[in-house]
């Protein structure tokens, strides 16, 4: 899947994952209305309008990114129905040709990280057949466990070609609490991510690996230096926006080839409809702002490459 994510991403001139965070209060009135008459005011009703909020982005935007990433948070707060949405949004968004990035944050003892990767990455074995649970082709892993709660997560990849992105550094005001604090002279994260590019070796695509990292936009120097500590893996790269990042402090993101960083932006995206700059499209037209948002944002990080 590391193959197919660097094709899209090549073809469509485009290092951007849009993420899919919805939040009901970004719903426009006349979905939430449609979900509520059908539904009624229940978590059935809600998940209804998610999905089609996510379904008008989608269609909006499909054709210029290469990849989506839902964030599973926001589904689960609807219950099982919220989770139908998760997987409804992951299946169409695959049918339009979009590689999924499951923003699931996941990683426990081994026995328990094994049925998150079977679960989100890979198949479970039911009787004498196989059932895929959910269908990303990437997750976000939490290595906070160490090496024995990510290598299923490996395994799963490894069988069936998919990808995950370890957080190394995040892109919240409070991630150096622990991730700065320095062991034997150097900051954990820097840690992690030699462990993220010795893992990465052990799964490698074409050009780049099945375990890429996730650094936040916010901290662009620990981005330059960790980009030479993992130069086979793709950086997700979160807090683009409404976190502040910026597009002239993303090249140090980058490798040479103009390749190695996907950057995410999802409020910025999905919510543009509400900001300012995007008010003449009116709520009825939000998946219409969502596609601007996104031509904007394209040459917006084109600036990152101006070296
Ligand atoms: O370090 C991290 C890791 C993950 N995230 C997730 O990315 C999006 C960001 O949303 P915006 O609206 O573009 O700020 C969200 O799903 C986070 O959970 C992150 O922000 N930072």
């Amino acid at each position: 899947m590391i193959n197919q994510l660097v094709k899209n991403i090549k073809k469509l001139d485009a290092p951007i994952v849009v993420g899919l965070d919805p939040m009901l209060s970004y719903v426009p009135e006349h979905i939430q209305k449609a979900a509520f008459d059908e539904y009624g005011e229940t978590l059935e009703g809600a998940a209804e309008a998610i999905w089609q909020y996510n379904k008008g982005i989608i269609d909006s935007t499909y054709d210029l990114i290469p990849a989506v990433k839902p964030q599973i948070a926001m589904y689960e707060q609807f219950g099982v129905p919220g989770l139908a949405a998760f997987q409804k949004t992951c299946e169409y968004a695959k049918s339009k040709g979009l590689v999924i990035i499951g923003d699931i944050k996941r990683g426990d003892i081994g026995s328990t990280s094994k049925a998150y990767a079977v679960g989100h990455l890979g198949q479970v074995q039911i009787g004498d057949k196989k059932f895929s649970g959910f269908c990303e082709d990437f997750v976000t892993v939490n290595p906070y466990l160490g090496s024995d709660g990510v290598r299923p997560f490996m395994e799963v990849c490894k069988e069936e070609k998919k990808g995950i992105f370890v957080l190394v550094k995040t892109s919240n005001p409070s991630s150096g609490e622990f991730q700065d604090q320095e062991i034997n002279g150097r900051p954990l994260y820097e840690l992690v991510a030699e462990k993220v590019a010795s893992w990465g070796e052990e799964v490698m695509g074409d050009d780049y690996s099945y375990v890429g990292a996730v650094v936040g936009a916010t901290y662009p120097k620990m981005g330059e230096i960790l980009r030479k500590v993992m130069p086979k893996s793709y950086i997700l790269v979160p807090g683009y926006g409404a976190q502040g990042g910026q597009a002239k402090d993303l090249a140090p993101f980058f490798n040479e080839d103009g390749l190695g960083a996907i950057v995410n932006s999802s409020r910025g995206i999905i919510c543009a409809y509400q900001q300012e700059k995007y008010s003449s499209f009116g709520a009825e037209n939000y998946a219409d702002a969502s596609r601007q948002a996104v031509l904007d944002m394209k040459e917006d990080l084109k600036q990152a490459f101006v070296r």
